[in-house]
């Protein structure tokens, strides 16, 4: 539904999207999340039609969104982040204005209503809340209908209870087979809503794969803690192919490793004759695969 090829854009000399490539599938929800300064917004505003690529190609649905303009605003809807409206428009003039746009828009009381926003109707754009703006945006990006949407940066800003409820929009949106590309900086949001994560660093895509596949493919995939009232070899565990590291963290001794070091540390313990007690294996978490693949250590910089 949405493809990306070689997309590279820079604002000046600063250059935001260096090289990136990845499709999004017909009922995908596709997170993109990466620092701050990553490019994720400058992509996700190329695939909107709203800035020019210096070089590669983007196609929604197969459309090009600099050249069929009013085929893509009929199929996509845009949330982004920040958006700004008039400062004197109501959210009843705004939602009324968006929907004349379209064939056949979304019933809008529904949409108020869902976002929680029924009783502003009359309220100025300038007088909402962050949340209640970003509330309106989310609105105004779902109002036509669309195929397809970017949501950036959904739920920043929104309590908790919006937040429940945006993720149940996207979920429906899923549901009823809307491709959904998701700029955030929540991994538990991309964990919850993403059928695949694209990691975005520097310009580039450092990864793209299911949150499991992330989560699995991470050094710290397990973590498997203990006591032991006998000492711990620890450098015995440190070398094993599987260990990626060990440390002694308030009486425990917490191994962290790929896939299966669990069971290996089991065994180098046996081999220790150390008997592991309180013993505990959790699932490494995004935060550690995402960690490990953004930030100063990437392997392209470390090689720089
Ligand atoms: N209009 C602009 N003019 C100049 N530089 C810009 C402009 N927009 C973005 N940049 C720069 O391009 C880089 C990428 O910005 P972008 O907004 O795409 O990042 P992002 O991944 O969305 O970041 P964040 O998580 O902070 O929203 C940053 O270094 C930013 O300072």
């Amino acid at each position: 539904m949405i493809s990306i090829s070689h997309l590279r854009k820079a604002h000046g000399s600063k250059i935001a999207v260096d090289d990136v490539s990845f499709e999004v599938a017909e009922g995908e929800v596709l997170g993109v999340l990466g620092p701050n300064g990553a490019g994720k917004t400058t992509t996700v505003e190329c695939v909107a039609g709203l800035r020019v690529p210096d070089a590669g190609t983007v196609r929604v649905a197969g459309l090009d969104p600099l050249v069929d303009r009013d085929a893509l605003t009929r199929l996509l809807g845009v949330q982004l982040q920040e958006s700004r409206l008039q400062p004197k428009i109501t959210v009843g003039e705004a939602l009324r204005l968006w929907s004349a746009l379209y064939d056949d828009p979304v019933p809008w009381g529904g949409l108020l209503e869902r976002l929680d926003l029924v009783d502003k109707a009359d309220t100025t754009f300038r007088d909402l809340s962050g949340g209640q703006q970003q509330r309106l945006s989310i609105a105004l990006a779902l109002i036509g209908r669309p195929r397809a949407v970017i949501l950036d940066e959904l739920s920043t800003g929104l309590d908790p209870r919006a937040r429940r409820e945006v993720w149940q929009i996207v979920r429906d949106l899923r549901a009823d087979g809307v491709t959904v590309l998701l700029v955030t900086h929540s991994m538990e949001e991309a964990q919850q809503l993403c059928d695949r994560i694209a990691i975005i660093d520097a310009g580039r895509v450092r990864a793209l794969d299911t949150p499991d596949a992330l989560i699995a493919g991470a050094a710290a995939a397990t973590v498997t803690s203990f006591t032991a009232d006998d000492a711990v070899d620890l450098e015995a565990l440190r070398a094993m192919p599987s260990v990626s590291a060990v440390r002694a963290d308030n009486g425990r001794i917490v191994v962290e490793g790929r896939d299966g070091a669990a069971l290996a540390v089991l065994e180098g313990l046996r081999r220790q004759n150390v008997v592991p007690a309180a013993l505990r294996v959790v699932d490494g978490t995004l935060d550690t695969a995402y960690l490990q693949l953004t930030g100063p250590s990437t392997p392209e910089e470390s090689r720089a």
